[in-house]
């Protein structure tokens, strides 16, 4: 056999030729992959643009009528006003129940008449398909929630699509812990807590204004605790000091999450690291993070340590979570655990504090409403006077009964109706889908908007006007017909309804009940106990209505400073 040798010099070559043709393959590839990736994200943006701007001829065709959407990149852009919500309500006024606005290329359609809203819950409820909650872009609105409630970031309650399994089966499995029944069993320990804050209130005298916000937040933060989780934070005891070190915790934890949702670039900008961290605002951002993850992450621990225990015997929404099955026999995972135990938190403190706030509020700014509201809680006997200096305590019957205080209820309904906390929800239609006699084309984002629903002349009478009295009647919340208005061409449905603070359907608030009894046990508790005075430096009810401000809930900017003066001997 002949042995073939291959020279040194020969082989380096061919090396080197090899090697080369290998790296320049190699670049093609790259730059072929590359510049097809391009051409792909060219063609989806030109795709997607081409589709905003074919839906937004479509709803121009079919009459629906446009709101200037101006610059949004101008100082004075009007989805960059505190008062967001004001702008959505005077846009009703002049434009009608639906009409709808673009940023940038994006379509919005904003709804607040009664029938074309019950229509489009309706349709979310049966077809999630067809509409559903925004997720990711170009409406990051409720992604913020995930990253606000457990790290890593989980979806909750609030987050997840309706279409998502998990939402129904979590929704489900903790729905008996609110139902009305169970949460009247806890009416004694909201009692304890209303009346522990009474008593605090009491103390500080009248002559030193108090932020009622502030405090009101203390209350709805162990009320939380204490009915959903067995836990007294007891924020109410020491008003400010550490006990309500906490809630105030969970109120930054929610401011940051309502910057993000306000403006969704921040997120992204503090995961660049080349960015200056004061700019970014990160550090301060993991440091409320860390202390708002780690007060909510040790309750939970606190929650699966008790393990699972009989639901006839401890019906708190923690023993529900503990109860709840991913599939058979496997419970809920601690992580997703953690993110539901704190989105109770997150949607249910600030929101009930702000709706006992604004009739706290309203209440002092009409003194004949006082007056009847005195003089109802003094026939029920619960009115501490110079006569009665210790009344009979508030019973369960009072707190729930529609017969028992119904002017007080009808009070505090108005002051939902004026001040709709949560003033407005977005969804996304995913199909064209048909409401009443429009098209809304897919993609286009669905503002619902209750704040300017209640307070439109096309729903109420006298709708700028605090009339209470409007409640009496047991038909009111349902949508009716007005005459020489934009509704007069609507039937009187007897399921359409034009106050729906707590949303309907499958995505209403599942922490209404809870948020009602507490509303009304510490509206009754104060108001038999104290009057409210604003305090000067809110600069009048025109100084409140400019200090406004649309953060998810609608509330005080910073702070509400009132006077709490005792009733009784003084009075
Ligand atoms: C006056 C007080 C309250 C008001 C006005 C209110 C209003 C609302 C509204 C309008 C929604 C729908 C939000 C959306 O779809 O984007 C909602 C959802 C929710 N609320 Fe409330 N809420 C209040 C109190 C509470 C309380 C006390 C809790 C619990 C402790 C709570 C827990 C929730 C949760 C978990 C959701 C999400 C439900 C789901 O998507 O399935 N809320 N709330």
């Amino acid at each position: 056999m002949t042995e073939v040798s291959i020279a040194p010099e020969v082989w380096a070559r061919l090396a080197h030729a090899w090697d080369g043709s290998l790296t320049s393959t190699a670049t093609i590839l790259v730059i072929v992959t590359a510049s097809l990736l391009a051409a792909k994200l060219v063609a989806v943006i030109f795709q997607q643009l081409w589709s905003y701007e074919k839906a937004h001829k479509q709803l121009a065709a079919q009459g629906v009528p446009r709101a200037p959407s101006g610059n949004p990149f101008a100082p004075d852009a009007p989805w960059k006003r505190e008062d967001l919500h004001r702008v959505g309500q005077d846009d009703c006024e002049k434009l009608g129940g639906i009409f709808y606005f673009r940023i940038l290329w994006f379509n919005c359609v904003q709804i607040s008449d009664p029938w074309l809203m019950h229509e489009v819950l309706a349709v979310a409820n049966k077809h999630p398909e067809v509409i559903d909650k925004p997720r990711g872009f170009p409406l990051p609105i409720y992604d913020c929630f995930d990253r606000g409630t457990s790290n890593p970031p989980q979806p909750c309650l609030i987050s997840t699509k309706s279409a998502d399994p998990w939402h129904k089966a979590v929704r489900r499995g903790v729905a008996p812990a609110f139902s009305p029944d169970n949460i009247r069993n806890s009416f004694d320990a909201i009692l304890e807590i209303a009346e522990r804050l009474a008593a605090r209130l009491r103390e500080q005298g009248s002559d030193q204004a108090i932020d009622i916000d502030g405090a009101l937040q203390c209350e709805s933060f162990d009320v939380i605790g204490r009915i959903g989780f067995n836990h007294d934070f007891n924020a109410t005891e020491n008003l400010l000091g550490p006990g309500a070190e906490g809630c105030r915790t969970i109120k930054e934890g929610c401011a940051i999450g309502v910057n993000d949702m306000r403006n969704p670039v921040r997120p992204v900008l503090r995961t660049l690291p080349f960015l200056p961290e004061a700019w970014t605002h990160r550090r301060k951002v993991r440091e409320v993070q860390a202390r708002l993850l780690g007060m909510l992450h040790s309750l939970a621990k606190e929650v699966q340590s008790r393990g699972r225990r009989d639901l006839e015997k401890d019906a708190s929404i923690g023993n529900h979570l503990m109860h709840l099955h991913r599939r058979e026999r496997d419970p809920l995972p601690f992580a997703r655990m953690w993110s539901e135990l704190s989105i109770f938190f997150m949607a249910g403190m600030e929101t009930t504090a702000h709706a006992i706030t604004w009739a706290l509020y309203l209440v002092s700014q009409h003194p004949e409403v006082e007056r009847r509201v005195a003089q109802e809680l003094d026939e029920a006997g619960l009115l501490v006077s110079a006569q009665r200096p210790n009344p009979r305590k508030l019973s369960r019957e009072d707190a729930c009964s529609p017969q028992h205080l119904p002017y007080l209820k009808a009070v505090l309904k108005e002051a939902q109706r004026m001040y709709s906390v949560a003033p407005l929800v977005v969804r996304k239609a995913l199909q064209d889908v048909r409401i009443g006699q429009y098209t809304i084309p897919a993609g286009t984002a669905m503002i619902l908007h209750v704040f300017a629903m209640h307070n439109t002349s096309a729903n109420y009478e006298r709708h700028a006007e605090f009339l209470p009295e409007r409640w009496l009647d047991a038909e009111a919340e349902k949508a009716r017909p007005l005459p020489g208005t934009s509704s007069a061409h609507h039937t009187a449905d007897s399921k359409v309804k034009r106050f729906l603070p707590f949303l309907s359907g499958n995505r209403s608030c599942i922490g209404m009940s809870l948020a009602q009894l507490n509303y009304t046990t510490a509206a009754a508790t104060l108001l038999s106990r104290f009057s409210f005075r604003l305090a000067d430096d809110m600069g009048g009810p025109a100084g409140v209505r400019a200090k406004e401000v649309y953060f998810v809930t609608i509330q005080p900017k910073e702070r509400l400073n009132m006077h709490v003066v005792p009733r009784g001997p003084a009075l």
